[in-house]
């Protein structure tokens, strides 16, 4: 499957090349990331859809416009087939299979409090701080 994969990798570079007119892929290259990452999610959503509705060969249709759509946006983000297949093989190492971290080792690390701590509110009453004097201003 790698190998169905890099040869349309390399298709796709060379189809960058190619006259727009003829070529969707070179077309799709010029229509920048927003026009890829769209027509990805599309076929991510398509794929979606084909299974629920129990349509197996639709699924396969769709998985291989998935797959073309992922190797072209692939392509323009400068990412290659083995960055993937690489990262994959690192997760499958460490976990035996190639899967995200698991959350459990992710609850270990304290959470980066990207806030500075905040100051506790103390909720004033406009009326008693006047009658107290102090300058209240209403937000
Ligand atoms: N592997 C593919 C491939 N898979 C799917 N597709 C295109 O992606 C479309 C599927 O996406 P959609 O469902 O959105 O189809 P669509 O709605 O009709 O297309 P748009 O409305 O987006 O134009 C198909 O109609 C195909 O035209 C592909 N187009 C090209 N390739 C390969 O890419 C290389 C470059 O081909 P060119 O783009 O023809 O230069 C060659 O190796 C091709 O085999």
């Amino acid at each position: 499957m790698t190998d169905s994969v890099e040869r349309l990798y390399q298709a796709v570079l060379t189809a960058r090349d190619l006259d727009p007119g003829t070529s969707r892929t070179a077309r799709l290259l010029r229509g920048g990331s927003g026009k890829m990452a769209k027509k990805l999610a599309e076929e991510a959503i398509e794929v979606a859809i084909d299974a629920v509705n129990g349509d197996r060969e639709a699924v396969i249709r769709e998985s291989a416009d998935l797959i073309y759509n992922l190797t072209v946006l692939w392509a323009s983000a400068g990412v290659h087939p083995d960055d993937v297949w690489n990262e994959m093989s690192r997760r499958e190492k460490l976990f035996g299979i190639a899967e995200k971290l698991p959350k459990s080792t992710l609850k270990l690390a304290k959470p980066a409090t990207s806030r500075p701590e905040r100051r506790p509110i103390a909720a004033i009453d406009g009326r008693a701080a006047m009658e107290a004097g102090t300058t209240f201003k209403q937000r």
